[in-house]
């Protein structure tokens, strides 16, 4: 920062202490984005709201996932939520010894663009570490030209396959790397093999169960387990009719075991997306009351793991953030207090990371979370470039953002920054405008700090002023209230002081509405 000390006149100085509009002193705790209303009351330094509760929570309806602790409902309502959020487990309890079995599409239109097997089964791998107890004991990459076939491999494969799985008593469950499975096939699949069957979007969703903090996104992902309950329902009721011991009729209603079921399924739908709908809600009034405050927001994205977490840590020297080396770690946005070299404060806003192929059900139902980052005054374009597969994450990445209709200078105005450098030595970008950064070892802050700053300004229509004001008057604490006051250099024989502030142009306004002259 203080480069701008260093242009001072040789005057007598005042730098501002206490206006909260400067620095937090000690780390800014992190805290739900939704609770930025908070902000308003103290400043970002003195931050009081629900983050210090702990947020703990019953992922799976029983079985309590590793490191949660239980949430204390409040009142009525929360007692109905915490109902909404009590659901079966997803995937089995205990140590599991997971067959990885990936089908191999070498051509037609269903064969991924710009990625390679390896780099697939890679992140499969890696979602099944991040479930406590799971590990991939065998991996089978196979061929397929129709992926979309119920046995999804053609016949010699698939009997192969079949062959091998059985052969393998250590196997205990088999991880299907596709996106989603119909009920008929996991059916079919796991009668075959003898073990149970899982696809993409039930493994991404538990760990999305166990990994959510906050109401909002536990409610989330209830409601992308709709689907998932849809079809498992249709299993259900087939397997009921065959054994003869479903009724079809529910006494006197009227209605099928089936019709009742989907009505139940509907109204906890619709229930889930009232509760979501009242905590929209409450979002609005907050992040209208932040718009007031002015605090200009910054939303890091970027593929999962790509190190958005660990950057604001950097950025804000937050200790609450706890960065780890795996896939969604972060489901629940929040928003974190950092300063800039023009005494700016900002809110960093972390969020949940991408994936390539991430079910869509899963984004549509986090697309209420993500209306921060719609909201925000700049976007950081957090990137691996570590990763083997670099480029494909970025396209991922800006294809998803794409698909969140954010307003277009939003998009224009992205920065990019190229983390993890320190793990590719004699690191250069290849294009232009990105700032590459080692967020863990913290090279290249004071440089991505500047070009946040020079971002920020533009975006929020800021500029630096230097104004004279005088001392007698209300001027000078005005403008520590309403703007950034970057340094005071007092003009004793003039009873004045110029004073270099970061300010928005309607502050500014009201500034010489207030004091003409
Ligand atoms: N070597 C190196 N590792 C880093 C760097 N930045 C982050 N990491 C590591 O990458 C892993 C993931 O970091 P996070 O900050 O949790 O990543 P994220 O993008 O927030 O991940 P999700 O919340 O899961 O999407 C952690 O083990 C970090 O220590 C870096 O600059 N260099
Ligand atoms: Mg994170």
């Amino acid at each position: 920062m203080w480069a701008l000390r260093a242009a001072v006149r040789p005057r007598f100085r005042l730098f501002p202490l206490c206006c909260s509009r400067t620095a937090p002193r000690a780390p800014a705790p992190s805290f739900p984005a939704r609770g930025l209303a908070a902000v308003g009351r103290g400043g970002p330094g003195n931050l009081e709201g629900p983050w210090g509760r702990g947020r703990g929570l019953r992922a799976d309806g029983g079985r309590s996932c590793a490191g949660d602790d239980e949430e204390e409902p409040e009142d009525a309502d929360e007692d109905a939520e915490e109902e909404l959020l009590q659901r079966e487990p997803l995937l089995p309890a205990g140590t599991q010894r997971v067959c990885l079995v990936h089908p191999d599409v070498k051509w037609g239109p269903r064969k991924p663009q710009m990625t390679r097997a390896e780099w697939q089964v890679a992140e499969a791998t890696a979602l099944v570490h991040t479930l406590d107890g799971w590990s991939v004991v065998q991996t089978m990459v196979v061929s397929t030209k129709s992926p979309d076939k119920k046995l999804v491999f053609g016949k010699g494969n698939f009997e192969h396959l079949t062959e091998r799985i059985r052969r393998s008593p250590d196997i205990t469950c088999v991880f299907l790397n596709v996106e989603r499975m119909a009920a008929p096939t996991k059916k079919e699949l796991e009668a075959a093999w003898g073990v149970e069957v899982f696809d993409r979007f039930t493994v991404v969703l538990h760990i999305f169960r166990c990994n959510a903090r906050t109401k909002e996104a536990r409610l989330q992902v209830a409601l992308a387990e709709i689907p998932l309950l849809r079809s498992n329902l249709k299993r259900d009721v087939a397997h009921l009719h065959r054994g003869g011991s479903g009724s079809r009729y529910i006494m006197g209603s009227g209605e099928s075991f089936m019709q009742v079921q989907q009505r139940l399924l509907k109204e906890k739908e619709a229930k889930i997306r009232k509760a979501l709908d009242g905590l929209r809600k409450k979002r609005h009034v907050l992040r209208r009351q932040r718009t007031r405050r002015e605090f200009p927001v910054v939303s890091m994205v970027g593929y999962t793991n790509c190190g958005k977490t660990t950057l604001i840590k950097a950025l804000t020297g937050d200790t609450a953030l706890q960065p780890r080396d795996r896939l969604f770690a972060t489901l629940d946005v929040t928003a974190h207090a950092g300063t800039l070299p023009s005494r700016l404060t900002v809110l960093y806003v972390d969020t949940i990371g991408f994936l390539s192929q991430l079910p869509h059900g899963l984004i549509e139902s986090f697309a209420a979370t993500l209306e921060d980052v719609a909201h925000s005054d700049l976007i950081v374009h957090v990137r691996d470039v570590s990763h083997p597969e670099a480029e494909l994450q970025k396209a991922s990445v800006v294809a998803t953002l794409r698909g969140l209709r954010l307003p277009a200078p939003l998009l224009d105005s992205m920065l990019e920054v190229h983390n993890k450098v320190d793990l590719v030595p004699g690191y250069h970008p290849t294009e232009p405008n990105v700032v590459p950064v080692s967020a863990l070892l913290g090279h290249g802050l004071q440089e991505l700090k500047a070009e946040l700053d020079a971002a920020v300004l533009k975006a929020t229509g800021r500029q630096v002023l230097t104004l004279r004001v005088r001392l007698a008057g209300a001027q000078l604490s005005w403008l520590h209230q309403e703007a950034t006051v970057q340094q005071v250099d007092v003009i004793p024989e003039d009873g004045a002081a110029d004073v270099r502030v970061v300010i928005s142009h309607s502050a500014y306004g009201k500034f010489r509405k207030l004091f003409p002259g």
